[in-house]
C-alpha cells in the first residue's frame, strides 16, 4: 500500500453540524418540514466547519481512458468515442459541459489514455498512462505502476480543486466500456453475481448484457487471486475509475466534500471506502442511475441518492443536475428568517 492510502481522512465538525441543528430549529418553518433538505444542510456545515455551508464553487473533474476489454464487444458504441467525446467537452457540447455553464461550475476534462487519441486540444489536459487498459476478460486491466497514476491524476483534480477554492468536489467518468469494467471491480468488491450487476450501459440488448455477464465471469474466474481491494481495482479498473477513487480519497483527506455522481462514479466510491472506510462520512450520492448495478452499489454504500431521473450517462451529469439541490438547502439554512427576527409565534 502506498504511503497516501495510509493518510487518515479528516474527520467532519460534529459541533458545526449541531450548531447548524438548532439554527434549523429556529428557522420559521415546522421542524423538520423542510426534510432532506435541512439534513443535507447540517451534513454540508459539517463537513464545511461552518455554520453557514455554501456551494457555490463547484470543481468538477471528468476523467477519460480507454478500456481493453471493449474488444469483446461489451458496449453498443465503438471504442473511438472516447476520444471523439473529449473534443465534444471542450467545445461545450457534452451534456456535463452544458451543465457546469449553467452551474458556473469549474470543469476539467483529463485524458489519462485514449485508443484514438486526439492530441493537444485547449481545455482537455494530458496525463496520458497508456493508450488503453489490458483486456481485464484474460489479464490485469493494470500494472501497480499505471493504478499509482491514475491515483495521482485524481490526486492532482483534488489539490487544483482545494487551491481554487471549491467548496464541492465532482468526479466524472468517460471510457467507452467502463460499465463493464465497474461491474466486474463492484462483483469482486461486493462478492456478487455478474447477472445481479451487469445492465446495458450505453444500451445493449438482451444478448448484449449476457454476452457482458460472460465476460464479467471469466474475469473473475482468471482473477481470483486479487482479493485486497487494492488489486481488485487494478485488475478490474479502469484509468479513470481509479483516478475517482484516488480523488475521492483524497478528497477525504483534505476535507472536501464529494458529490459522487451514478455508477461508474458509486463504483469508485465503493473502492475508496473498501481502501480508506473514513472518506465515507465525505460522499454525498446525488443520484440513482438507471444502469442495473447502481442500486446494489448504493445499497453497500448505505447511500440514499438525492434524486432518481432515470439518467444513466455518466460524465458527472447526474451529480451536475444536484447541484441545485444543495445550494437550495444552503440558501434556505442560510437565509432564512428566524422565529424571534420575523416575529412569528413558535409552537
Ligand atoms: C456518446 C456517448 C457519451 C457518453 N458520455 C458518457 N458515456 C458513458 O457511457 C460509457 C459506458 O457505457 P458502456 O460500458 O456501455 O460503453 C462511458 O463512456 C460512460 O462515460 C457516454 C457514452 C456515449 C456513447
Ligand atoms: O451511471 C453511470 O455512471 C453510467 C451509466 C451508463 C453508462 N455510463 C455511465
Amino acid at each position: 500500500m502506498k504511503r497516501w492510502m495510509t493518510v487518515p481522512c479528516r474527520v467532519p465538525d460534529h459541533a458545526a453540524a449541531a450548531a447548524a441543528a438548532e439554527r434549523q430549529d429556529t428557522l420559521t418553518k415546522p421542524p423538520g418540514s423542510l426534510g432532506r433538505l435541512e439534513a443535507l444542510a447540517i451534513q454540508l456545515a459539517s463537513l464545511q466547519s461552518r455554520k453557514r455551508p455554501r456551494v457555490d464553487r463547484v470543481h468538477i473533474s471528468v476523467f477519460a481512458g480507454d478500456h481493453g476489454v471493449a474488444a469483446e464487444g461489451i458496449s453498443a458504441f465503438p471504442q473511438a468515442v472516447t476520444g471523439e467525446m473529449l473534443r465534444n467537452f471542450a467545445n461545450g457540447g457534452a451534456a456535463i459541459a452544458v451543465l457546469a455553464r449553467e452551474l458556473g461550475a469549474t470543469l476539467e476534462v483529463v485524458n489519462l489514455g485514449t485508443v484514438n487519441d486526439p492530441g493537444e486540444i485547449p481545455g482537455v489536459r494530458r496525463e496520458i498512462i497508456a493508450p488503453s487498459t489490458a483486456n481485464l476478460r484474460h489479464v490485469p486491466a493494470m500494472t501497480d505502476d499505471e493504478l499509482d497514476a491514475a491515483f495521482d491524476a485524481g490526486i492532482r483534480s483534488v489539490a487544483r480543486a482545494t487551491a481554487d477554492g471549491a467548496e464541492l468536489y465532482i468526479g466524472g467518468d468517460m471510457g467507452i466500456g467502463n460499465t463493464t469494467a465497474a461491474s466486474a471491480l463492484a462483483c469482486a468488491l461486493l462478492g456478487e453475481k455478474p447477472d445481479v450487476l451487469a445492465g446495458p450501459g450505453t444500451g445493449l440488448d438482451k444478448q448484449g448484457v449476457a454476452r457482458k455477464a460472460q465476460v464479467i465471469t471469466d474475469a473473475l474466474c482468471a482473477h481470483a487471486s486479487a482479493i485486497a481491494p487494492r488489486e481488485m481495482l487494478r485488475h478490474y479498473g479502469g484509468f479513470e475509475i481509479a483516478a475517482l477513487t484516488g480523488a475521492f480519497v483524497a478528497a477525504a483527506q483534505c476535507g472536501l466534500p464529494v458529490l459522487v455522481d451514478g455508477f461508474i462514479a458509486s463504483t469508485a466510491a465503493l473502492a475508496a471506502v473498501a481502501l480508506r472506510p473514513d472518506a465515507r462520512p465525505w460522499m454525498i450520492f446525488a443520484h440513482r442511475s438507471h444502469e442495473r448495478g447502481h442500486g446494489r452499489v448504493l445499497d453497500a454504500l448505505q447511500a440514499s441518492p438525492l434524486l432518481d431521473l432515470h439518467m444513466r450517462l455518466g460524465e458527472a451529469s447526474g451529480a451536475a443536475v444536484a447541484v441545485p439541490l444543495l445550494r437550495m438547502a444552503c440558501t434556505l439554512h442560510g437565509s432564512m428568517a428566524t422565529f424571534a427576527e420575523a416575529g412569528v409565534s413558535e409552537a
